[in-house]
């Protein structure tokens, strides 16, 4: 087993609200991804979960039973962190070994544990090295091997792929997403990157100053996210977010464009609403009824896409498109877009409409 429950984390240090009522809930066997930008108290969870810190408020259950007066030992919870804390002087082989080590685990044990973790992440041939020796994503294996090698309630992973270039943390990825499958443990961990989030989670928690905004999957984090600025946060390029409100059966933008009120939305006539389009939700290749009036303000060619800036009176509407798309700046274009898709918030609280039958 290896469920991991924190309710209602308050800590502050000074001044900072670091956490402001947090609450989880990892089932156990899950990957589950803490998703936040710099200074949104993702360390600060990990470690009060760990045990690492002492809380003002707010409780860690781990399978069920009260863990917040325990010691981080009697958690049973393996740490991995962006900085590899290795010992220097130790071959990694010795690295991994030491948890076993440390409770006092026969040699043969020992050679047999470290000989399966080393194949699962494939570094046997490192295990004589010490860590001046390896470069920066091996040192990343070693560390993780040594988390893995003994079998924790859960494993908690403070963003351990940021210090390797984009290349190994996409191979990183991947690797994580096997091992996981493989092993079968609890994994909790924390990035800033959405792609991580993304491409590893199968439930993602958003956490923005201290609070925790949305929990889902990833499509759910995605496809309707709970206020504006998760939709903002998620997604790249970013969601464009567009004033307006609804009269009738239509959606007056306050930059002059109409466009036909979307059937599922509930929102009442007159309040100011933000209008979300995402880039892969609008065109500018085709026109169509559900125009937006714009002039082309810049490319932006990614290799496999193009982003295309449209500005709407002064509102910027971003559009993936082909590569092969063209335009000159100040050229007049129509933003075409797919209203099923669009998002709506409260312009005042920021939240996500409700919507009927979507
Ligand atoms: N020991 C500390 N003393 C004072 N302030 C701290 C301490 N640890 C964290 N903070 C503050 O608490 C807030 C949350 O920090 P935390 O490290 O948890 O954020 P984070 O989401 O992990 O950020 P990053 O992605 O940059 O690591 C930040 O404002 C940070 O400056």
């Amino acid at each position: 087993m290896g469920t991991v429950a924190a309710h209602g984390l308050r800590k502050s240090f000074g001044e900072v609200q670091a956490l402001d009522g947090v609450d989880l809930d990892v089932p156990d066997g899950s990957f589950f991804v803490v998703l936040g930008p710099s200074g949104a108290g993702k360390t600060t969870t990990l470690r009060a979960i760990a045990g690492l810190e002492t809380l003002d408020g707010g409780s860690v259950h781990l399978d069920g039973r009260d863990a917040t007066a325990d010691t981080p030992a009697a958690r049973d919870l393996a740490m991995v962190f962006q900085s590899y804390a290795l010992y220097p002087r130790r071959t990694a082989y010795e690295n991994i070994a030491s948890p076993l080590r440390a409770r006092r685990a026969s040699s043969s044990d020992i050679q047999a544990a470290v000989q399966q973790v080393s194949a699962l992440l494939h570094i046997e041939r490192l295990l004589q090295r010490r860590p001046a020796q390896m470069s920066g994503g091996e040192m990343q294996r070693v560390a993780l091997a040594r988390a893995l090698v003994r079998r924790p309630r859960a494993f908690l992973m403070d963003e351990p792929l940021t210090n390797l270039d984009l290349k190994l943390r996409v191979e990183m990825r991947t690797e994580l997403t096997r091992i996981h499958r493989t092993l079968g443990g609890t994994f909790l961990y924390v990035t800033n990157d959405q792609v991580e989030a993304l491409s590893m989670a199968d439930r993602v928690a958003v956490l923005r100053e201290g609070r925790v905004q949305q929990v889902g999957t990833p499509t759910e984090v995605y496809e309707r996210p709970a206020n504006q600025w998760v939709a903002g946060f998620v997604g790249s390029p970013r969601i464009s977010l567009l004033a307006c409100r609804a009269e009738g059966d239509r959606l007056v933008g306050a930059q002059g464009w109409s466009l036909p009120r979307p059937r599922w939305t509930t929102a009442e006539d007159g309040r100011p609403l933000l209008l979300g389009l995402r880039a892969e939700d609008v065109s500018v290749e085709k026109r169509g009824e559900a125009a937006l009036p714009g002039e082309l303000y810049g490319l932006e060619p990614l290799g496999d896409r193009t982003v295309v800036d449209v500005k709407v009176g002064s509102e910027m509407v971003k559009v993936k498109a082909r590569p092969t798309v063209t335009g000159t700046p100040g050229e007049r274009v129509s933003v075409t877009v797919d209203l099923d898709r669009a998002h709506l918030f409260d312009a005042d609280t920021g939240l996500a409409l409700a919507t009927s039958g979507r």
